[in-house]
């Protein structure tokens, strides 16, 4: 058995240790701010922020953590330090949907790190207006969720948008019931996003059956508004019961175990291929036969894996549909370039949305 080691002395090897990293994460910093006088000099006038660069950093960190940190929580510390590295500069703008509480903004942290500035928007169109014209260099926006489907707003608006996509983020979503009150008994209405009661609906009916469910522009004004009365609770996420000062009636109140919501982040970015990417593209086909083969027949032809096919109306046509699809791969590698390209010739239009890093934690 090893020597037990006096606690003073542990001690004093962590405070020795501590000095140590703190001086590396600040020559870290000041490499940062020279990277930023670079970027500079060759004539960037935006962000210095490099989606692809980042992602490259924290997959090199994954790669190279011998532990006994979890890769984990390696990752989430770098991803930290270069928030905070970034922001040295000038911190980034980032639009999400709020207000504050909401799941759009622990996507955007988690993207980002806290070292940005999110700047709550109240709804999706307005996300995109405040990067369109240029009042936050990124939005996050959600699109799809694991157990509802994709959200209709966010796919609508990349229609007409000329931003591109330029990142994704995942979070497991967990529901509660939060409240005022301290049972479920004293509750006579419950607000929610709508796409929230719905991820807890089965629930709702054995727990609480025929009690009105209220849904509203988002969870956290749902939880807003469940703290100005004791009767009426809400289904928000952990972050709007601290916010809002709510007790957590019941926890984890999902019907799927899994419930994921997928966000992406949109910007006038095109990040550079980091070898472990995903393409978006918006087509249309007309109301032609044959039109899904058309489709699916160049990425076969490349080898490309298709993550996601998703079909909306197009909105002209009456039966006419637009297909939003997801593929393995950045635009300009060789054999995403040459589907591309067959694809182009095949449809009536394509719209390439972005190509942007797999999401790496
Ligand atoms: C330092 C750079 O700029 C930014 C800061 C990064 C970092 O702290 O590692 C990484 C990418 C950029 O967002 C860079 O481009 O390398």
């Amino acid at each position: 058995m090893t020597a037990i080691i006096p606690l003073s002395e542990l001690r004093e090897r962590i405070d020795a240790i501590d000095q140590q990293i703190l001086q590396l994460i600040n020559r870290r910093a000041e490499c940062a701010i020279e990277v930023a006088r670079t970027k500079m000099a060759e004539g960037e006038t935006g962000s210095f922020y490099r989606a692809d660069r980042e992602a490259q950093v924290l997959r090199k960190i994954k790669e190279l953590n011998p532990g006994p940190l979890s890769d984990h929580a390696s990752v989430h510390l770098f991803r930290e330090l270069m928030s905070a590295c970034l922001a040295l500069e000038k911190p980034l703008e980032v639009a999400f949907l709020g207000p504050v509480g909401t799941f759009t903004q622990q996507a955007t942290f988690k993207h980002f790190g806290h070292a940005v500035k999110g700047i709550p928007v109240a709804t999706i169109p307005e996300i995109f207006l405040a990067v369109e014209t240029s009042h936050c260099q990124f939005g996050v926006v959600p699109v799809e969720n694991s157990t509802e489907g994709v959200i209709a707003h966010t796919l609508d608006r990349f229609m007409t948008t000329s931003l591109q996509i330029c990142g994704e983020v995942e979070i497991r979503v967990h529901q509660n019931l939060l409240g005022k009150m301290d049972n479920l008994a004293a509750i006579n209405e419950v607000y929610s996003h709508q796409q929230s009661l719905a991820q807890c609906r089965q629930w709702l009916n054995t727990y609480l059956p025929g009690v009105p469910c209220t849904a509203v522009s988002s969870n956290a004004e749902a939880a807003r508004l469940a703290s100005l009365d004791h009767n009426k609770a809400a289904i928000a996420g952990l972050m709007a019961a601290e916010l809002y000062e709510l007790n957590i009636i019941e926890q984890h109140i999902e019907d799927e175990s899994n419930n994921t919501t997928r966000f992406i982040v949109i910007g006038k970015q095109q990040p550079a291929s980091t070898g472990l990417d995903k393409t978006s593209i918006l087509v249309s086909t007309g109301n032609q036969a044959g039109a899904l083969h058309k489709i699916l027949g160049p990425f076969a032809e490349y080898g490309i894996s298709m993550a996601h096919i998703e079909s909306r109306p197009s909105r002209q046509g009456l039966w006419e549909y637009v297909f939003f699809i997801d593929i393995d791969g950045h635009r300009d590698d060789p054999d995403v370039a040459k589907a591309l390209e067959t694809l182009q010739n095949n449809v009536k239009m394509l719209k390439i949305l972005g190509s942007y890093p797999k999401a790496v934690i």
